[in-house]
């Protein structure tokens, strides 16, 4: 699903995930009325939700919600979406000084523009050996700006702290001086916004794309996350190379991130290659396991609770190549013990990861079983991956279920080809291929090899 599909889909869904939130949890209408209903989306920018706390007592309750339902709210949303946001909330009084209000006033609305969350800092960034040298880099680049390492390209595996690091360097230079402008945004949100401004001939004749461009061409610093989504779009990267090359020679700090290095982006044009490549490029591994234990320490503390520290290994040993898993399995154990109002104990945290962590039971592993957890690991539908759409982000999860029910079932391609609703078994053979190819041809770091890797954890934990 497309960035704005997914956000009309929260929008309409989201009188109802209150109102599940509220049956799940026990609220009582009192609290109901005065903490939850106030609740709206404001933004969304890949998995970070940001709500508005629409209160008549500005910014008052802010903390108070926060603790309280925050983690409640995270997981109705993700029984009603499939989706595991990261939230933020944003009182009103903040969102009439965030500097992203600036480029608000501007042309486009708010939700084109994700801004600089200001729940990524440096300061809650858990350095390890998996991601120290990034961390140095980025801090580095922001106390000097559009100095020594620019642009900065961050690299690495879903969920492991790029988007965290981005923020963080905006966080940083804002406090420092909040006149700069400072802009984050995904490439995926970029296209769209190119896309709108091609189709959109402005009624009073003013030109659409010269506003998108007057828009990135003027910031002081532009963060721009998962720049893989622009790769093989010959206008969009042409579109980026202009705004890159006006920044960098106007020395403004650019600072990208990605799913590869740069070399191995095979689509990328030869000359945003060799651009991105002229400042620093870094990595960020999988978290070890002391890095892991910090994090999940970090969120315990954080939420005031003592939990036993095996109870931390067990999640620490389990869920090791993404953060945004580890995260979400601690939010879940905690707000499972909230839940039924029992203390966090190994069995409550084994029961509520039953569906992430199931280590004494034998599952048989089905063909429906694998579409459903692809499914929800690339956050599409079933339906969608069923489907004979054929944009990548559903045909390269169907081409990796093809390649799973291969690898993990004995059935025969006649039945693949029927679960997953294809006519021609060359069709599962294509697929298959494809993602073994793509797998020979890239190393274990890559974030193909790294999806198959975490699926097959979750299909088969054994
Ligand atoms: N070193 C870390 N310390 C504390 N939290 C972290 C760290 N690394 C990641 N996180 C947290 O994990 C979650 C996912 O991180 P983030 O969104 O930055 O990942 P990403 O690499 O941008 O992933 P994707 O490629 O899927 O966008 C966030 O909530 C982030 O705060």
């Amino acid at each position: 699903m497309g960035y704005l599909e997914v956000e009309n889909e929260l929008y309409e869904k989201w009188d109802d995930i209150l109102e599940k939130m509220k049956v799940n949890f026990d609220i009582s209408d009192p609290a109901f009325n005065t903490f939850i209903k106030i609740l709206k989306v404001h933004s969304i920018s890949g998995k970070n939700l940001t709500i508005l706390i629409d209160d008549a007592k500005i910014g008052s309750n802010k903390s108070f919600i926060e603790k309280r339902y925050s983690a409640f709210l995270q997981v109705t949303i993700e029984e009603m979406t499939n989706i595991k946001y990261d939230i933020t909330y944003i009182s009103k009084n903040e969102i009439n000084t965030t500097p992203v209000e600036t480029f608000k006033n501007t042309s486009l609305p708010s939700k084109d523009h994700p801004f600089i969350s200001t729940k990524y800092t440096f300061d809650n960034f858990v350095v390890g050996d998996n991601n120290d040298y990034a961390h140095a880099a980025s801090l580095k680049v922001a106390e000097e700006p559009g100095d020594i390492y620019n642009p900065l390209f961050i690299y690495g595996g879903a969920g492991l702290g790029k988007t965290h690091l981005m923020h963080a360097i905006g966080n940083y230079i804002i406090d420092r001086d909040n006149t700069q402008r400072v802009v984050y945004v995904t490439s995926e949100s970029f296209v769209n916004e190119i896309v709108e401004a091609i189709r959109d001939k402005k009624g009073d004749g003013s030109n659409s794309m010269q506003e998108f461009r007057n828009k990135y061409r003027n910031v002081d610093v532009l963060l721009i996350d998962d720049i893989q989504f622009i790769i093989g779009k010959e206008t969009m990267q042409q579109e980026f190379f202009h705004t890159f090359n006006h920044l960098y020679e106007s020395q403004k700090q650019i600072v990208i991130s990605s799913d590869k290095h740069p070399a191995t982006m095979k689509t990328l044009e030869e000359r945003l290659r060799s651009r991105f490549e002229m400042g620093l490029t870094v990595d960020i591994k999988p978290p070890t396991y002391e890095t892991r234990m910090a994090i999940l320490r970090r969120k315990v503390q954080e939420e005031n609770l003592s939990i036993d520290d095996s109870i931390l290994d067990f999640i620490a040993s389990n869920v090791s190549s993404n953060i945004r898993e580890l995260q979400g399995a601690i939010t879940k154990v905690i707000a499972f013990s909230k839940l039924r109002h029992n203390d966090i104990t190994m069995d409550l945290a084994k029961q509520a990861l039953s569906d992430m962590i199931a280590p004494d039971k034998k599952k048989e592993i089905t063909i429906d079983y694998i579409i459903e957890t692809v499914a929800d690991h690339f956050n599409i539908s079933t339906n969608d991956l069923l489907s004979s759409k054929r944009s990548s982000n559903i045909s390269h999860p169907r081409q990796i279920c093809m390649y799973l029910c291969c690898e993990l079932t004995n059935n025969t391609l006649d039945v693949i080809k029927k679960h997953l609703n294809r006519k021609d078994h060359s069709t599962i053979i294509h697929g298959r291929d494809n993602i073994k190819k793509l797998l020979e041809d890239t190393d274990a770091n890559s974030k193909v090899a790294k999806d198959i890797d975490i699926l097959i954890k979750k299909i088969n934990p054994q």
